[in-house]
Order: structure tokens, then sequence, then C-alpha cells
């Protein structure tokens, strides 16, 4: 296979900021690799240097076999994760506008349905609502057939109807062989569209793979979470690893415990556990790990390595693991 990106040692810094500290990526022709990392991490700065819109201090990047400034814009789409196209032209207007700037486009009718808004082709884009103006701007990026498409955040705004539109879309481009770079904070959506999957933090991709082998090396073990509001000392008998869920889950910690390990063939014996204690609980759960515990997980490490390097830590215990994911990448 033919590595159509191509970045090894990127660095950029803006002032004292530093945004990327020696990140190197390889996408294959025909993959789809999804970039996720916490807010300032680093993605938009890679893609930029990737797209040409933003020139790495030092480190190499190739995209299509050249440079990025150097190739050929009919072979490429970029959504970038801010993009204001002129709000008084209506959504078909402006897939025709885009269209204009290419030697052989795609059909801008033929791109609007693509996207799902045919009938706001007459609209302003200024009158569309936030997700519907998303979804023109990503037909944008589409109306070239490009061989190599990056999106950075495409689905930001969109509603669920909208983005399994835009999932679905991604799919279909994929399966005809377009090389597509995903920046999202969807976890659901890189495990759903990615072939890969990489990890970046504090600059540099931390940890990349399937998205099944990141699970699997990193995930942990499965999630039996309680909706309880007693606490974890409660569970000292317990056979099983009983911790506060992450809040990443968008959970109260205060409100329920995760008990970890548990075989879903063994949930009874928790189950008698709580009642042979009065212990009161409204709901149990049971999940195996999934992307979003690697994001924590790695993410969470990441940055307490940083802060102990600042000085500033309490003595993380991160190390071990960020070697781990060190190796992966
Ligand atoms: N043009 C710029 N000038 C100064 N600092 C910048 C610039 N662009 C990015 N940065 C800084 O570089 C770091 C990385 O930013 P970047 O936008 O690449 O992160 P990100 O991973 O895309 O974040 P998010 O998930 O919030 O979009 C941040 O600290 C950001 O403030």
């Amino acid at each position: 296979m033919t590595a159509v990106v191509d970045a090894t040692d990127l660095e950029k810094r803006y002032g004292e900021t530093v945004a990327l500290s020696g990140a190197s990526l390889s996408v294959e022709s025909g993959e789809v690799f999804g970039l996720i990392g916490p807010n300032g991490a680093g993605k938009t700065t890679l893609v930029r240097a990737l797209t040409g819109t933003t020139e790495p201090d030092t480190g190499t990047a190739r995209i299509l076999g050249e440079s990025p400034a150097a190739v050929d814009r009919d072979r490429l789409g970029v959504l970038p994760q801010e993009f204001s196209p002129p709000a008084r032209l209506s959504a078909r207007e402006l897939l025709s506008y885009y269209a204009g700037l290419y030697d052989d486009p795609r059909d801008p009718d033929d791109v609007l349905a693509d996207v799902g808004l045919v009938d706001a082709g007459e609209t302003w884009y200024e009158d569309l609502s936030g997700g519907q103006q998303r979804r023109v701007c990503v037909g944008s990026a589409l109306v070239n057939d490009p061989d190599l498409l990056f999106l950075d955040e495409p689905t930001t705004g969109i509603d669920p109807a909208g983005r399994r539109t835009v999932w679905g879309l991604i799919e279909d481009l994929a399966a005809d062989g377009t090389t597509v770079v995903l920046t999202t904070h969807d976890m659901a959506e890189a495990e759903r569209l990615a072939d890969r999957v990489g990890l970046l933090a504090d600059g540099s991709l931390v940890a990349q793979g399937t998205p099944e082998a990141l699970v699997r090396d990193h995930g942990g073990s499965s999630r039996l979470t309680i909706e309880t509001a007693a606490d974890p000392a409660a569970f000292a008998d317990l056979e099983y690893p009983v911790e506060r869920p992450n809040q990443g889950r968008g959970r109260s910690p205060d409100s329920a415990v995760v008990v970890r390990d548990v075989d879903p063939a063994a949930i009874g014996t928790v189950v008698d556990y709580l009642e042979a204690r009065d212990i009161e609980y409204t709901e149990l759960s049971w999940a195996e790990p999934d992307l979003e515990d690697v994001y924590l997980e790695l993410a969470d490490t990441t940055e307490r390595e940083r802060t102990d390097r600042l000085g500033g830590g309490d003595g993380g215990t991160g190390e071990s693991d960020l070697a781990q994911a060190g190796e992966t990448a």
C-alpha cells in the first residue's frame, strides 16, 4: 500500500505555545484515519501542517507524494474547523461557486443531495440552521471529488439524523477509495468510521491503531456501573476493583460506582452483595471498554505527565502507561 499522508516529527510553536512536538503519522491509500485528542492537543495545527496552510518549524510532511503546498488542489478536499462562506449566497449557489474553482467538478446538485440539503438549496447560507450550514461546508469540501479529504470536526453542531447522513457519506467515499483524515471529539464517530485512530496529546501522537487494538491495549476492563449514593468504601469486601466513574462520561462521580472486570455471568453475585448489605441502588448497567475509555485513560495520563514535567503535579502514576502508549504509536 502507498502512504498518501506521511508526516515525520512535525514541530510547531506559536510563541511559547508548543502546538506540535514531534507528531508523526502515515495514512495509507483508501484508509479513514481518525484523529482524536483533547482541546488544544494540536489536531487542527496538524491538519493545517498537512494541508499546507501552516508551515511546521521542523519535520517533514508529504501528501499524495508531494509537499502539501505543491499538491494539485483538484485532488485535495479540506474542511477547516472554522469555515465561513459568503452569507448571502444560497446553499446551491455556494456549492456552484466552489465547484467553479476546479477543473472537473461534480454536479453541485448531486453534492447538495449527498449532504441531505435538496429542500434547502435556495436558502441563503445565513438563514440555514447551524447544522445545515455545516453540511454545506462538508459539501464544499467534496465538490472536486478529491482523492484525499481532510475533515476537521465535520459533524460538530449537526443533529443525530444529519450526523448519520454525513457518516454514510464518508463511508461511501471511503468505499470508493477516497482517503480520509477526520478529526473529531465524538468517539462513536471515530469508532464507527475510522480504520485506524490516532490519539494526539500534547502535540504528539501517543497511540495509533485500529479502534479494536486501542481498546484491547488501553481500554481497561469491563464496567458494571451501579447508580447509587453509597460510598465505594461500602464495597470493600467485593472481590472486584471498585472506583468512581470518570467525569468524562458525563456522570456525577457521587451518584454511581463502577465495578471493574465483572464477567456478565457474574453480575448476579454483585447484586447478591448489594442486597446482603442493604446497599440501595436505582440501576445497574454493564459495558465493554470502548474508545472513550482509551481516550480518557491516555489523555489523562498525558496530562498528568505534563503537569509533573511542569513541576505542578502530585506525583501521578501514569508513567508506565504512557511508555506503553508510546510503543503503540
Ligand atoms: N494561530 C495560532 N496562534 C497562536 N496559538 C495557536 C494558533 N493556533 C493554535 N494555537 C495554539 O496551539 C495549540 C494547539 O491548538 P489546536 O487548535 O491545534 O488544537 P486542537 O487539538 O485542534 O484543539 P480543539 O480540539 O480545541 O480544536 C493550542 O494551545 C492553541 O492555543
